[in-house]
């Protein structure tokens, strides 16, 4: 949102109030200073319409892409979830405007302030506020709501024509058949699915838990995709994702990937020729060309990307702003495919575009015609319950079900925290003997810092890994020595992670980080000389494209091969290393531990998830879910007090957005 000014303090009442509120915490300074904005815009504009105003500037810094004005005048307390003597404020304050929804929305509607969109999607110029169908926006973010939709219904609407028999050649060569014995018929392959919807689609949604194999079938349809070009020695490739970490990821599991492929067809396809046109995988920041000082980026409408088919991975952390720049920049013939989990948290940013998405993913809700062209492409016959009438992109949209890598205690909890199904999650946690899972009542953080220091029963290590890592520096002088010492210290930090749910407190990131450096540093594993130490892990938490690092990278601050030099974070790009002098980095904090947030896109041998004593609105099954999918091979779940896991299972995360109402038309 864009920072309004107010210059003197507020005399109208409601503003005043708002004011109150904002010092009192229960909306930011800037929602305040919106109604404040819109006040000077109109001074004449009735109260609901300046309160409507903060509101829906509070719930975008919430992540809400709109506000929906019935939830709020229906059950306000459970749309804000403020605490009791901010919600009896705000009941206060509704109870001097209008009453009904009707009265309020005619207020909105014939103010200045609020553009309304008629039959042609116009709107009025300059207003600062949209509504649409009962949701009041920024105008900014009905704006890329709309553009969002514009591009998936323009990309998704007519399925390109297809040479099914030459789909189906491919597809068996691709995914040999599973045997289901005489008379059981094989399961349902959704991913060969996927990659047969994929190919006649310009934008594709693969999604699924981890290791439900979305990479795996994204190089399989680039294999499919590649053979069945008619130039494909033409196909431009790219690879993207949210952060550094998941764009390396994605390489790397693509690479892997197509050599699996290669020994599996030998050279029935040309896929050492295919590996040659992927392109190093990037972030989006730097796929689209940030820019310093703009939200505009290098590549858009006007200037598209280079591209014949994008992957992106790890969607669920894409917000609304950079779907619309990413769609839009894409060139209208060019294919993308999304992968991702839409069960994860959604972005910090506005938006669950992905979630929004894949709403009916579940379900599937193909039509006849989709149906139809599936078994022709693919030799399969789609279950009965999964046939419907979803609309168009529905037919472009396919869930993986079953997990390959995952299929152990730590999946068991995932699908059980996923239904919302505590008790069997507790008892897993409580239960499991194979050191995968472990359940850690907690009554001081010091028992984290203990944690964090040493590991525990069946997943031990910890830190300790990383320190002996960091302790094993070669001697000074000795540059290929050095890299490979940086690598293996930056691997080493991957293998162990705490999650919090919140960041402040002493349950929160800050709180422990601070934690865990002192104990660090009395033990003697850290020498703490001031912000910047040797070890000291951090994360960029503002994008800052003139360094070249972006919100969520994680770095180690480590001393260079040159003597004397003086210290430098290192961030692992891929299988290598690039390191950015310190002193040029401006927004960074200590990363051993590190919000759910920030987490996503991440992977970490042992995953730690730390629930702080009281289930805020925060505390949610989906941030539950994301730490727990963010381990590879033991999760530990630490808490002071136990009902706060059942209180964070019990609660969703919900987005207001426009976004399916905009699709469905
Ligand atoms: N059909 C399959 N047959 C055999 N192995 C498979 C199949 N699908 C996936 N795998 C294997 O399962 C593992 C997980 O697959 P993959 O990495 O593609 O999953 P993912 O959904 O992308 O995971 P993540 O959520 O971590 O990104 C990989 O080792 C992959 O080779």
């Amino acid at each position: 949102m864009t920072a309004p000014s107010t210059h003197t303090l507020p005399t109208r009442p409601l503003l005043v109030m708002l004011r109150q509120w904002a010092e009192s915490g229960w909306l930011r300074r800037l929602d305040a200073a919106f109604a404040g904005f819109l006040n000077e815009r109109a001074p004449e504009a009735p109260d609901e319409v300046l309160l409507a105003g903060a509101l829906v500037a509070h719930m975008e810094g919430r992540g809400h892409a709109c506000l929906l004005l019935d939830e709020l005048l229906d059950d306000a307390d459970a749309l804000l979830g403020w605490p009791a003597d901010a919600a009896a404020a705000l009941q206060a304050a509704l109870s001097d405007v209008p009453a009904d929804a009707d009265a309020w929305r005619a207020a909105l509607q014939a103010s200045p302030l609020v553009a309304t969109v008629d039959m042609r999607g116009a709107l009025r110029a300059g207003a600062p506020l949209v509504l649409h169908e009962g949701r009041l926006y920024l105008r900014r973010y009905w704006d890329y709501e709309r553009r969002v939709a514009q591009q998936v219904l323009a990309r998704g609407v007519a399925p390109m024509p297809v040479d099914t028999s030459a789909v189906r050649e491919h597809l068996d060569l691709l995914f040999p058949a599973a045997t289901g014995g005489d008379d059981v018929a094989p399961p349902i392959d959704w991913q060969k699915a996927a990659c047969g919807l994929a190919l006649r689609g310009r934008f594709s949604i693969i999604t699924g838990g981890p290791g439900t194999g979305k990479t795996y079938t994204a190089a399989r349809l680039l294999a499919l995709l590649f053979a069945m070009d008619a130039s494909p020695e033409r196909l431009r490739v790219m690879l993207a994702a949210p952060t550094g970490k998941a764009a390396a990821r994605l390489k790397q599991s693509i690479d892997a990937a197509l050599g699996e492929l290669n020994d599996q067809v030998g050279d029935r396809l040309p896929l050492d020729e295919l590996a040659s046109h992927i392109q190093p995988a990037r972030t989006l920041h730097s796929l689209l060309g940030a820019r310093p000082d703009t939200r505009r980026f290098r590549f858009d409408a006007a200037h598209p990307l280079e591209v014949d088919v994008l992957i992106v991975d790890e969607a669920s952390m894409i917000h609304l702003e950079m779907m619309a720049a990413l769609l839009e920049a894409l060139p209208p013939m060019a294919r993308v495919i999304f992968l991702g989990d839409k069960d994860q948290l959604a972005s910090v940013e506005a938006g669950a575009v992905l979630g929004d998405l894949c709403r009916g993913a579940e379900a599937g809700r193909y039509r006849p015609e989709t149906l139809a062209y599936l078994e022709a492409a693919t030799g399969q016959r789609v279950p009965d319950a999964f046939a419907g009438d979803g609309p168009p992109l529905a037919q472009q949209t396919v869930m993986l079900r079953e997990s390959r890598r995952f299929g152990g205690p730590i999946g068991q909890l995932a699908t059980a925290v996923n239904q919302g199904d505590s008790r069997s999650a507790v008892a897993l946690l409580h239960t499991d003997r194979s050191g995968a899972l472990a359940w850690l009542d907690a009554p001081s953080p010091t028992d984290v810092v203990a944690l964090a220091l040493r590991g525990r029963d069946g997943a031990p290590g910890g830190f300790g890994g990383y320190l002996k890592a960091l302790r094993a520096r070669p001697v000074a002088g000795d540059a290929q020595a050095h890299a490979d010492w940086v690598l293996v210290v930056l691997t080493a930090f991957e293998r162990f992670r705490l999650l919090c749910a919140v960041r402040q407190g002493e349950w929160g990131a800050e709180g422990l980080n601070a934690a865990i450096e002192r104990a660090m540093v009395a033990d003697g594993s850290l020498v703490k000389r001031g912000a910047w130490y040797e070890g000291r892990p951090v994360m960029v938490t503002r994008n800052d494209a003139a360094v070249g690092v972006f919100n969520g990278d994680i770095g180690i601050t480590l001393p260079p091969a040159t003597p004397n030099a003086p210290l430098r974070a290192y961030f692992l790009d891929g299988n290598t290393a690039r390191s950015v002098g310190v002193s040029r980095l401006a927004s960074v904090e200590t990363a051993f531990a590190m919000t759910v947030h920030k987490s996503q896109g991440s992977e970490f041998e042992h995953t730690v998830l730390v629930l702080p004593r009281d289930a805020g609105p925060v505390l949610t099954r989906e941030l539950v879910y994301t730490g727990i999918t963010r381990a590879r091979r033991a999760f530990t779940l630490v808490t002071p007090r136990a009902p706060a896991f059942g209180e964070a299972l019990a609660q969703r995360t919900q987005r207001a957005s426009g976004l399916l109402s905009l699709l469905d038309r």
